[in-house]
C-alpha cells in the first residue's frame, strides 16, 4: 500500500498545486494515425489532461485507446498533429517528454531473470537519471514489493509482476502516469489493490490516465472519462456531469394483477409493460424539475392499476456507454 508519506518532492506536487485549476499537463491536438496497412486509427483527436486527475479513456476494442497512448508516448509515429507533454514536445523534445511519463503497458515486458530491485533501477537508469536508493526503496514500499526486492521476476505471482510494471514504470519519478488497462485479467482482490494505489498516487501529485474496458472501473476511479470510438474521441466530460446530464432514471411499477395492454390513458407515459404483464417501466429525466412521476400515479389511480411496489433506478455509466457508441440502426 502507499503511505501517506510523500515519495518524493520532485515527483509528488503539493496538495495546494493539485487543487488549483492548472493548465494541462498533456495536450494534444490535431492527432491522426494511419498505419502502413492504410488503415486510420485515429481521427482529428484533440484531447486536454488535467494536471492532478484520474482520466479514464473508454472505448471498445479497437477503438485506438493504445494507439493514442502510444504517440502520447512517442512509441508510436502520428501521421498528423501534436503532443504536448508537460510543456515538451513528444516529437522534437522525446527525451524530456518522455522523461514526465511512465507507461504501464498492457503486457508485461520484464526480464524475468532479473531480481525485482535490479529491474527498477536498471530502468530509472535508462532515463539517466541519477541512482536514489531511498526513493526506489519508498516505491517497492508503496507497492508491497519490498520484501520481494530481491527474488527474480519469475518467482513472482501475476499480481506482483503487474506492481513490478507499475514500480518500473514510477522508477524514474514520472509526473504523468499511464496505465493500459492495469486490471485486465486480475481478480477482485487485486484489482480492489491496484484502485487502491492509483488513488493514493493521484493523492501524492500523479496525473493518471487509464485506459479501461471495465466500466464499473471508470465509474469507481476516475474524475473525467474520454470516450473514443472508431479513432474519434466523442465525448469528455466530468464523470458526476456525464452521469447526471445523460443519465436517466427509470420507475418500476410492480403490479397487484397482470394486465393485458396499457390503458390508454397512461399512454402520454410511454410505459413499458414487462413481458410476464406484472410491471411497468416509466423512464424519466431526473434532471426535470416536472418528471411525471406524480401525475403517473394519479392516472395509474384513475385507470384502476393497482400496483404493489415502486422501484427506481439510475442509469449507469454503462447505459450511457453503451447508448454513446450503438451503431445508428
Ligand atoms: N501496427 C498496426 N498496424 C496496422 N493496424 C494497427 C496497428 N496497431 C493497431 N492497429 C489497428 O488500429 C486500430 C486501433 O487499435 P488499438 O490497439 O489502438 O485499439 P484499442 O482501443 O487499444 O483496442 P483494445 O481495447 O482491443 O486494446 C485497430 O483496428 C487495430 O487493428
Amino acid at each position: 500500500m502507499l503511505g501517506a508519506r510523500p515519495l518524493h518532492a520532485s515527483l509528488y506536487l503539493t496538495r495546494a498545486f493539485q487543487g488549483a485549476r492548472v493548465a494541462p499537463i498533456i495536450t494534444v491536438s490535431g492527432l491522426n494515425k494511419t498505419y502502413a496497412t492504410g488503415f486510420t486509427a485515429l481521427k482529428n483527436v484533440d484531447l486536454e489532461i488535467r494536471a492532478g486527475e484520474i482520466f479514464a479513456l473508454l472505448g471498445p476494442n479497437g477503438a485506438g485507446k493504445t494507439t493514442l497512448i502510444g504517440i502520447i508516448c512517442g512509441l508510436v509515429n502520428a501521421s498528423r498533429g501534436q503532443v504536448i507533454a508537460d510543456g515538451h514536445d513528444i516529437k522534437k523534445e522525446f527525451r524530456a517528454a518522455r522523461a514526465k511519463i511512465g507507461l504501464v503497458p498492457q503486457e508485461l515486458n520484464t526480464d524475468a531473470f532479473e531480481t525485482v530491485w535490479a529491474t527498477v533501477n536498471f530502468s530509472r537508469g535508462l532515463f539517466g537519471k541519477a541512482p536514489d536508493k531511498a526513493y526506489l526503496e519508498q516505491v517497492l514500499k508503496d507497492l508491497s514489493l519490498w520484501d520481494k526486492r530481491n527474488e527474480k521476476i519469475m518467482a513472482l505471482s501475476g499480481g506482483m509482476k503487474r506492481r513490478v510494471m507499475i514500480a518500473k514504470a514510477l522508477s524514474h519519478e514520472p509526473r504523468i502516469l499511464f496505465l493500459d488497462e492495469p486490471t485486465a485479467g486480475v481478480d477482485v482482490e487485486l484489482r480492489r489493490s491496484m484502485w487502491e494505489m492509483v488513488r493514493r498516487l493521484r493523492e501524492n501529485g500523479v496525473t493518471i490516465v487509464l485506459t479501461t474496458h471495465y466500466i464499473e472501473e471508470a465509474e469507481l476511479m476516475a474524475d473525467r472519462i474520454g470516450v473514443i470510438n472508431k479513432g474519434e474521441i466523442i465525448l469528455v466530460e466530468d464523470k458526476a456531469a456525464l452521469m447526471e446530464k445523460l443519465g436517466k432514471k427509470q420507475l418500476s411499477v410492480r403490479l397487484q394483477a397482470p394486465i393485458d395492454s396499457v390503458p390508454e390513458a397512461l399512454a402520454p407515459y410511454r410505459l413499458e409493460l414487462s413481458d410476464d404483464r406484472s410491471e411497468l417501466v416509466y423512464s424519466f429525466d431526473a434532471q426535470h424539475e416536472n418528471t411525471g412521476i406524480a401525475g403517473l400515479m394519479r392516472q395509474l389511480a384513475a385507470s384502476g392499476v393497482d400496483f404493489k411496489d415502486l422501484q427506481t433506478r439510475e442509469s449507469s455509466l454503462e447505459d450511457i456507454f453503451v447508448s454513446l457508441v450503438r451503431e445508428p440502426s
